[in-house]
């Protein structure tokens, strides 16, 4: 017994793993969107494909992406409003739109969503739903997403009065080249929001008719026969008193034609609008008990708002048959239930006229808001660029004056390395290159400064070359002069630290030494004086040979004056020519003579 139980549910579990296998298919995911699309298509068009399509989908939901499973979402909330379920499809889809992250989703709920507020009469819902569409709407690419919204849009604006509109969103897809399956619905919708403006002429029936043939071919049933439907009634409409009751007779054959095809539970106002209709024709062909009947239907099966403009046709037949019929007790009763229903379609009427209205004022506010905001931030923009400009301006002026202060610098420092130069060549001698006299007063008059400070030593003497008369006579002036420059060049070259040369005049120079003994200066001197007397100055007619007397003073005699050192070492040098030339005497107080070398040649003594 038990184990008959087990086999029993072994066996069942089997079945369930393979009925699962077999739903769970392992579909790849460009064809899950095909599966979508083809759910999409044929969700208002055919319920048994639509839920096909949507068990298949639902069965392999794991292997959908996240924008599949979203879609699917919409897909099964969208099956809810196909039940009827309105205010539940509502709520799931305000819930979705919140959780979903697609903008293509989004969009599609907000443009489901203007629709089932349009049958809960909350209008001002529908056109708010409608302008995120429309705002939204540029945004996604896809071609054939956007076809389906302007169809939904156009379908709103149907149900809310705008026809114009309505008008407008079937024009903008007819232009961009819809498929046939849009194709027809667009230029339904076009035709109603016509037959509702009454733009159009009963003449057009030919055309009219060939949308509603175009529509069926595409299997939009439901869209055929609300424009067939609404055509004929706008046909008994513009019949006179006196319409044949052949052109009667054939508007009936038409009517009782329309809505074969579709589910009577699902279009029910669809098949209300056919019953109110052929109430009116039957009464309007005397064929009071037809009449009767499908204003009855009308008035039993639909008391929904949505079905109130067939509802009030149908007790205004019923109205009139009971008065032919003369029981005014019972047409009495008709005309106010009539009239109860008129005038919640007025409220209805106004109500979508006061939300459109509503929303435009509140889009104009923010609108206007928008513009403030712009406005402002062009008064921002244009003072940060006047703040900018001056910045920048400030700026110029800042690099015009550093060019301006750079240019000054330039100037002054060019102008003191002139005056400098300038100086220089003052103290310069311009023939030997060395200090001249004023150059060296300057210089040795600082030295003295300096060195009278630090207590040290300073020693002036007086070169003298010796006859160089006789050079410039026998050998003549630019001899001298090269001889000048030759003896100089080769002194200078050759001077130890702490010495400096210069031209006191003529062939007379001053030689200063400073940091060391007179002892040191002495030798130093020597060294010089067998310089001169040594050096080669080449062959010429008149051989030049030439010496040097030096004439010595010492700060330690004559202080730290220069004037007293020129005095002194003048006063040796003069001993020094008188002794003989060529050598070098140092200044003594005692006027006793102390030459270094006493050897000259040419004593005068
Ligand atoms: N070539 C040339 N000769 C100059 C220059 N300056 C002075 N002399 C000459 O130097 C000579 C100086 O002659 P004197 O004062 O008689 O002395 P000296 O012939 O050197 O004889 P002592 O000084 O007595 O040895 C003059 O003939 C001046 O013309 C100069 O710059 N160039």
């Amino acid at each position: 017994m038990n184990r008959e139980l087990l086999f029993k549910q072994l066996g069942t579990l089997i079945l369930l793993s393979v009925s699962l296998f077999l739903n769970a298919q392992n579909i790849p995911y460009q064809d899950f969107d095909q599966l979508l699309i083809k759910a999409d298509q044929h969700k208002a068009a055919s319920k048994q494909i639509f839920d096909e399509a949507l068990q298949q989908l639902q069965n392999n939901r794991t292997q959908l992406s996240n924008e599949q499973k979203e879609f699917l979402d919409y897909l099964m909330i969208f099956n809810q409003a196909y039940d009827g379920r309105y205010d539940q499809a509502v709520e799931d889809f305000e819930n979705l739109f919140n959780r979903v992250d697609s903008t293509f989703v989004k969009v599609r709920i907000q443009s489901s969503l203007s629709n089932l507020y349009a049958f809960n009469h909350n209008y001002r819902a529908v056109f708010t739903a409608l302008q995120y569409v429309t705002t939204e709407l540029p945004k996604l690419d896809d071609k054939e997403l956007k076809h389906t919204i302007y169809l939904a849009t156009a379908n709103s604006y149907l149900l809310t009065d705008r026809f114009l509109l309505a008008r407008e969103f079937s024009e903008i897809l007819l232009k961009d080249n819809p498929n046939p399956f849009k194709r027809c619905r667009a230029m339904a919708y076009r035709q109603l929001a016509d037959i509702k403006l009454n733009n159009i002429d009963t003449s057009e029936d030919k055309a009219v008719q060939d949308i509603i043939r175009f529509c069926q071919s595409q299997n939009q049933m439901a869209v055929s026969d609300l424009l067939a439907l609404n055509w004929y009634e706008y046909q008994f409409k513009q019949l006179n008193e006196a319409a044949s009751s052949e052109s009667i007779n054939q508007l009936i054959a038409a009517a009782e034609n329309t809505c074969l095809d579709i589910d009577t539970k699902q279009f029910k106002s669809i098949i209300a609008g056919k019953e109110a209709l052929l109430a009116q024709l039957y009464l309007a062909a005397d064929d009071i008990r037809s009449a009767q009947d499908y204003a009855q239907s009308v008035v039993q099966d639909n008391n929904q708002l949505g079905n109130s403009e067939h509802i009030q046709k149908a007790y205004q037949v019923l109205e009139t048959i009971a008065r032919r019929e003369n029981n005014f007790s019972l047409a009495y009763e008709y005309l106010s239930q009539r009239s109860d229903i008129e005038r919640d379609l007025m409220t209805d009427s106004l109500d979508k006229q006061v939300a459109y209205a509503s929303v435009q004022h509140d889009l104009m506010a923010k609108e206007i808001q928008l513009q403030q905001l712009s406005q402002t931030n062009e008064l921002l923009k244009t003072q940060q660029a006047l703040a900018a400009k001056e910045s920048l301006n400030q700026k110029l002026i800042m690099a015009w004056l550093a060019l301006m202060v750079g240019l000054l610098l330039f100037w002054v420092v060019r102008a003191i390395i002139k005056r400098r130069k300038l100086e220089s060549l003052v103290e310069m001698d311009h023939l030997t290159k060395i200090y001249n006299r004023k150059g060296l007063e300057e210089h040795v008059g600082q030295l003295l400064i300096r060195k009278s400070g630090q207590g040290v030593p300073v020693h002036l003497a007086i070169m003298d070359l010796d006859h160089f008369k006789k050079v410039n006579d026998e050998c003549g002036h630019l001899t001298g002069d090269w001889v000048l420059k030759f003896v100089v060049y080769h002194l200078k070259t050759n001077l130890p630290g702490g010495m400096m040369l210069g031209r006191l005049g003529g062939e007379e120079f001053a030689v200063i030494g400073h940091g060391f003994g007179i002892k040191t200066m002495l030798e130093h001197l020597e060294l010089m004086r067998k310089r001169v007397k040594n050096l080669d100055y080449g062959e010429s007619e008149q051989p030049i040979s030439l010496s040097a007397s030096f004439g010595v003073a010492s700060s330690e005699t004559a202080g730290y004056s220069m004037q007293m050192l020129l005095t002194q070492a003048d006063l040796a040098l003069y001993q020094a020519k008188r002794a003989g030339r060529d050598q070098v005497v140092v200044y003594q107080p005692d006027g006793t003579k102390i030459p270094t070398v006493p050897d000259g040649p040419d004593s005068e003594q």
